[in-house]
């Protein structure tokens, strides 16, 4: 069996409003191997949440899947009939637990309804079967069987974030993609959470995406890092390369600015601000290391090392930059 599980090729993606085009990812490539921990890094607006949706096929009008290919196990999923996808694909083979999900348990239905609605829309009638899948999952997650009678109003935070990881476990998918699962946590269940995570990856040999804005806590659990900017992937590669010499200027100004829970806040150095321009390299109104070619064409996807990097300090066949 080959180790790729997921490939995504320049994917572009497009939000049309009042006959405006915001660009919301471009051109973004990489590739997980099975069993991997993938963290995907980037501030607010960078993309993250699109491209989760993008690998699901939720992306929802005015959003547009304007470019690029999928490709699960050499299937490109974006041309899958959807009802196939829904099928075959949704929470069998890839299961997704939203930003802020905590809030999307019903208040009025107990946890295991929840389990019980799940599967019994992928064709799983039988409820003995379903409760003892549901018992599997919320053992895995360390959670007591009882919680499985109770509602959600009468769990922790913590509890209903474990809660919804089992419930992506129940249909033993091979890839589950979580967005921002510690944020609007403490930071103790912070930490608990991503060893939960750790611990399905290493015991079902789940492949993992997360998704977070702290390169912390993508440096805490992931094995490769996906740094996003202004939907462009800027930087690309092994997590501990990444954080023991970053490429890009953005990566190295992550590295030194954002605040984490495993790291001196002392040291910290904020990156500079600075608007998205129109034209050139996304980050070059920010970046202490612009030159003239940044301001007028657009870096391509450099390999440096085993690294991809979107800068053109990479750029091998470029030697005099002004
Ligand atoms: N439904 C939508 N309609 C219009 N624009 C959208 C929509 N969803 C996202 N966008 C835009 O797409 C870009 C990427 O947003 P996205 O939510 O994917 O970023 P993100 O990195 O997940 O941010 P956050 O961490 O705040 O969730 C942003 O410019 C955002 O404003």
């Amino acid at each position: 069996m080959t180790r790729l599980l997921l490939k995504v090729q320049d994917l572009s993606v497009a939000y049309f409003i009042h006959k405006q085009e915001i660009v919301a990812l471009k051109d973004v490539s990489f590739e997980i191997e099975r069993g991997e921990i993938l963290g995907i890094i980037g501030e607010s607006g960078s993309g993250k949440t699109t491209l989760a949706k993008a690998i699901i096929r939720s992306i929802k009008p005015p959003g547009k899947i304007t470019k690029g290919k999928i490709l699960y196990e050499g299937e490109d999923i974006l041309s899958v009939d959807i009802k196939r996808f829904k099928r075959e694909y949704l929470w069998k083979k890839i299961s997704y637990v939203p930003q802020a999900s905590q809030n999307s348990l019903n208040g009025v239905m107990r946890i295991i309804d929840h389990f019980y609605d799940t599967a019994i829309s992928h064709g799983i009638t039988d409820r003995n079967t379903i409760y003892d899948k549901a018992k599997e999952a919320v053992k895995m997650v360390s959670l007591d069987e009882r919680v499985l009678s109770s509602y959600p109003h009468e769990l922790s935070g913590g509890m209903k974030q474990r809660v919804l990881i089992a419930l992506s476990l129940l249909l033993d998918p091979e890839l589950i993609i979580l967005d921002e699962p510690t944020s609007a946590l403490d930071v103790a269940t912070q930490k608990s959470i991503l060893d939960l995570v750790m611990k399905i990856n290493k015991e079902l040999g789940t492949t993992i995406i997360l998704i977070t804005h702290d390169i912390g806590v993508a440096n805490y659990i992931a094995k490769k890092m996906l740094v996003l900017y202004a939907g462009q992937v800027m930087e690309f590669g092994n997590t501990e390369e990444i954080m023991n010499n970053p490429l890009h200027p953005y990566t190295q100004g992550l590295i030194n600015s954002v605040p984490s829970i495993y790291k001196d806040v002392s040291k910290l150095k904020p990156i500079s601000e600075g608007e998205i321009p129109l034209k050139g390299c996304p980050f070059h109104t920010r970046c202490s290391y612009v030159s003239e070619i940044c301001k007028m064409e657009e870096p391509g996807l450099y390999t440096a090392n085993t690294r991809l990097v979107r800068c053109f300090l990479y750029d091998k066949a470029r030697k005099n930059i002004s």
